[in-house]
């Protein structure tokens, strides 16, 4: 195997099976999905499909979150479920997770610090307070927000594209390889998404980040990814280049994925120009 993979899905399928006390179906939520992040090679990975699909099975199984019922999903060639503490730990910091809605992310009592004071705590960011300090304010900044201000808010005094920059800083204060994103701008309007996605594409050329890019929305997987997968039903029935796919999709449900698409769309122009700078 080679050491340049540093996240592996091998044929992976989760069914999710009812409590003792429920008389439901069991329902697969995701049937033989394969994936491959390179350390070497930072990617965008889109996953899109239509509510229910296995997108966010997909997602927290990459994070660990989740447990497949058969397959493996690998850490730089280890099985997560094997990994040693210190792997563990390391993994925890390179595969860093930004979720759709931020708020829940945010504990309401403390301020924005907080967020990065656990993260300077518990992970390995920097030598000195001195420098921690700095590490968060460039992180901040490189998403586009005012450290002094901030900092010392309160989530509820954020906007919600504000509180997702945020968590955006938060993984990349842990230079993280990987960051699973599911469904970041679906809960934030046209100009935040604009900028996010900016933010993303950025991380991905300057920093060497590869994201795992959750989404339903085909035309910001368009705009930003180098890779697309789609499911449908569990099933990921087109992988390949993102705007390849897209221009001549070979299954249907992709084409009717396309066809919900609205148009004309105020980002594509701004999304267009952005994946130009970034190759
Ligand atoms: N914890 C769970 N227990 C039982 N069934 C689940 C669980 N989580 C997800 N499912 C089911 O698995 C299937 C896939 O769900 P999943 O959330 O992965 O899809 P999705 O594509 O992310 O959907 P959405 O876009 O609505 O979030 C769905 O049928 C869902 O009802």
């Amino acid at each position: 195997m080679s050491d340049d993979l540093l996240l592996q899905a091998e044929n992976v399928t989760k069914v999710y099976r009812s409590g003792l006390l429920e008389q439901r179906e069991p329902v697969t939520a995701l049937k033989d999905f394969s994936l491959e992040l390179h350390a070497e090679r930072p990617q965008i990975v889109a996953l899109a499909g239509q509510s229910g699909s296995g997108k966010t099975t997909a997602a927290q199984i990459a994070l660990g979150f989740v447990e497949p019922s058969s397959g493996s999903i690998r850490y730089r060639g280890t099985p997560l479920r094997t990994l040693g503490r210190d792997a563990r730990r390391r993994f925890r910091q390179d595969v860093q997770a930004v979720l759709q809605d931020p708020f829940t992310a945010f504990n309401p009592v403390y301020r924005v610090r907080h967020v990065f004071d656990v993260c300077v705590r518990n992970f390995d960011v920097a030598a000195t307070p001195a420098e921690a300090r700095r590490a968060v304010a460039e992180a901040i900044e490189f998403v586009g927000l005012e450290p002094g201000r901030v900092l010392d808010a309160y989530p509820y005094q954020l906007s919600g594209g504000e509180r997702q920059r945020i968590m955006i800083a938060r993984a990349m204060l842990l230079r993280p390889r990987v960051i699973v994103a599911d469904e970041p701008v679906s809960m934030v309007d046209a100009s935040i998404r604009a900028a996010i996605l900016e933010v993303i594409v950025n991380l991905r050329r300057e920093a060497g980040i590869s994201f795992l890019y959750v989404t339903h929305d085909l035309s910001t997987a368009y705009h930003i990814a180098d890779e697309l997968l789609v499911l449908y039903e569990g099933e990921t029935v087109e992988r390949g280049d993102a705007r390849a796919v897209i221009d001549a999709p070979s299954h249907e449900y992709t084409r009717r994925l396309i066809d919900a698409v609205p148009v004309p769309d105020p980002d594509v122009r701004w999304a267009a120009e952005v994946r130009e700078d970034a190759a």
